[in-house]
């Protein structure tokens, strides 16, 4: 929900922008990192959903470390500061240049997501005389039932090690002598909102843990990842239920007193603080549809193109409180961009639109501005901070 005076501060930005609530960022941060406080959660935060360095220096000064999926990740925590103990460092093709460089800033864990990753590694650390902590990704086969898109922890995706490769992997752990196993690493998907998913992955995490355990390896660390989701449709009830959602955790993890329990959280954090702040440029009345042409396209916000995302899109200066004469009208809401799935919404509700009206484009804060192309040489998307304005 955006106050008058909000609105009449965009009208004088050049559009589209991503505007970040930050306010509502530590508020967010806050509120995780109280409800993970009474069982020792360790919280990362997920930089793959915005590495936008503003966000990052809220989200370092909360305590947090990071999550990393590739080194310009790596290297861009350490440049804002995040404790290099505190990276994690994912991602199924990690190559061996980013290998070294995570090696060479001491990062604390590697989750490596194969057999063959795990020889490299070793070889790379041997050649620089440095030993490697890892924690091994698993694929659970759990299903996280989200857009299958999204869905990254069942057997046919590409993700981690399978169950029935463990003993290789064992096997491979004990022959590498520049790496130290401290764990294991699950991540299943993005924007879970069912929570009853994680109750399905600790039940296969106390099995895996078992398993390692049985066979003689040290289970320090139990990493579940992310993934949870936010209210897409209801933007303004901005905050994640943390409390509910690290008592799942609590209640069905089996964790024992040398183990810590690690988070990668990204959506969750960052989703709700930021709108992709566009302008009408034009109203194309036709005889099957109408169309709101926007300032901003899918190469400023690519998810309703790559997975039919639903984002909330309010037009703030038609919006009932500024004008509540307007008349409402069905628009396909579309971008500049060359392409037919450059839009936002399809018959979407609206107050009748003119050129010149500002429209925000809500929970825009993950997996937006990172995912900005510059496909039709489109000018770079900007960022504006609550705390400019
Ligand atoms: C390994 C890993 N950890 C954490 C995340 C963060 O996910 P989310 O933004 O859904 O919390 C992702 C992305 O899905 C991931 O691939
Ligand atoms: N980029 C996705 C989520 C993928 C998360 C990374 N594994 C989204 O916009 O929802």
């Amino acid at each position: 929900m955006f106050a008058d005076k909000d609105i009449s501060k965009f009208n004088n930005i050049e559009t589209p922008f991503y505007y970040y609530d930050t306010d509502l960022l530590q508020k967010t941060l806050r509120s995780c990192a109280d409800a993970a406080k009474p069982y020792h959660f360790h919280i990362h935060y997920a930089l793959k959903a915005n590495f936008n360095s503003v966000l990052l220096a809220h989200i370092k000064t909360i305590g947090f470390g990071a999550d990393c999926v590739s080194a310009g990740e790596v290297r861009r925590a350490v440049e804002v500061g995040f404790d290099h103990k505190k990276i994690v460092f994912a991602g199924v093709g990690k190559s061996d240049k980013e290998i070294n460089e995570a090696l060479d800033l001491d990062i604390f864990c590697f989750n490596v997501e194969s057999i063959q990753e795990l020889e490299v590694l070793n070889d790379l650390a041997r050649a620089k005389g440095k030993t490697a902590q890892v924690a091994i990704r698993i694929n659970p086969n759990v299903d996280a039932h989200t857009h299958h898109n999204i869905t990254t922890g069942l057997d046919e995706n590409k993700f981690g090690i399978n169950s029935w490769d463990l003993p290789e992997c064992a096997e491979m752990l004990r022959i590498c002598s520049n790496l130290e196993f401290i764990g294991i690493h699950f991540h299943i998907g993005s924007q879970i909102t069912n929570l009853d998913v994680y109750k399905n992955l600790c039940i296969r995490v106390n099995e895996f843990s078992a398993w390692f355990e049985d066979r003689g390896f040290n289970v320090k660390v139990l990493n579940v990842g992310g993934g949870l989701g936010i209210d897409y449709y209801n933007p303004d009830h901005q905050i994640p239920d943390f409390e509910a959602y690290f008592e799942i955790f609590n209640n069905f993890l089996e964790v024992k007193p040398n183990q810590e329990v690690h988070f990668e959280l990204g959506r969750a954090l960052v989703g709700q603080s930021a709108s992709l702040i566009t302008k009408a440029l034009y109203i194309k009345k036709g005889k099957k549809k109408n169309f709101v042409v926007l300032d901003a396209g899918m190469t400023e916000l690519m998810r309703p193109a790559l997975y039919q995302a639903y984002h909330k899109i309010e037009n703030l200066s038609q919006s009932k409180i500024v004008n509540p004469k307007s008349s409402i009208v069905k628009y396909d809401i579309v971008g500049p961009i060359c392409e037919s799935t450059d839009c936002f919404g399809k018959e979407v509700e609206q107050p009748e639109t003119f050129r010149g009206d500002i429209f925000a484009i809500r929970s825009t804060g993950a997996y937006g501005e990172v995912m900005a192309s510059k496909y039709n040489l489109r000018d770079e998307i900007r960022a504006v901070y609550s705390t400019e304005m």
